[in-house]
């Protein structure tokens, strides 16, 4: 019997190459068990992102976005949003911007957390977040975030799973960058691709040999190989 009843999986530098684009071979694995088990997607995206990826893979499943931040049930379900400590997100952004020449991602799309890109460094930006008690500073490594402290990747998967009528130690976790350290916590099986950073493969249960998506595909052909995972005959969704 398989051991794991699902899949829940980074995008940026987990089934991209190192500049974001879609990995062909993660793209084939994901062909291979989309809508054959539960392939729920976790990034630090925005929702809009983190949706017209999930469905253009075919997973059929709920996804979280904004590193926890917000889930999907379904495709066409109203999102479940956190209600982060707004106030000092923003009051936070605006400290930094009073001293840095901060890219802001997605202001419009993002909810629930802030997104910069990476031109100053984490030791510059970390003296002006001492006094926000709340927020946490986190290296996505494809962006800065400044998230609440009680919303992460892990914190959602417990959630998600709930509502899917699953547990979250029935998950294998797949990842590269810090913010996938909570999530490894919370799932069952954890896999660094080769690429992640040394916490992150510090963490997981298994390194893989290959980075980026080539990292993903070894996962699942390894993960069926080894029959801890089932593939479903038929195709269906696994929405909530
Ligand atoms: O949004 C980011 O910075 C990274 O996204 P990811 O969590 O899908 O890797
Ligand atoms: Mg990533």
């Amino acid at each position: 019997m398989a051991r794991f009843l699902g899949i829940v999986s980074d995008i940026d530098g987990t089934i991209t190459h190192s500049d974001r684009r879609l990995s062909v071979e993660a793209l084939r694995s994901a062909h291979m068990i989309s809508g054959r088990i539960p392939f729920v997607l976790a990034s630090g995206n925005t929702l809009c992102f983190t949706r017209a990826v999930s469905k253009m893979l075919g997973t059929r499943s709920p996804l979280i976005a904004e590193n926890g931040g917000i889930l999907l049930p379904s495709y066409d379900a109203d999102p479940i949003m956190a209600d982060p400590c707004r106030n000092e997100l923003n009051a936070a952004l605006n400290l930094l911007l009073e001293h840095f020449d901060l890219n802001v991602f997605d202001s419009r799309d993002r909810v629930t957390d802030v997104s910069f890109a990476k031109t100053i460094s984490k030791d510059e930006i970390l003296p002006y977040l001492s006094d926000f008690k709340n927020i946490e500073f986190v290296d996505a490594e494809y962006a800065f975030h400044l998230t609440d402290k009680n919303i992460c990747k892990g914190g959602a998967l417990l959630q998600m799973s709930e509502l899917m009528g699953l547990k979250p130690k029935d998950f294998v976790a797949v990842g590269d960058s810090n913010n996938d350290i909570d999530l490894f916590r919370a799932a069952g099986l954890s896999f660094a691709v080769a690429s992640a950073t040394d916490a992150v493969k510090k963490e997981a249960d298994y390194v893989l040999q290959k980075g980026y998506g080539d990292g993903f595909a070894e996962m699942v052909d390894f993960l069926i190989q080894n029959d801890w995972i089932e593939l479903e005959d038929e195709r269906r969704d696994f929405y909530v």
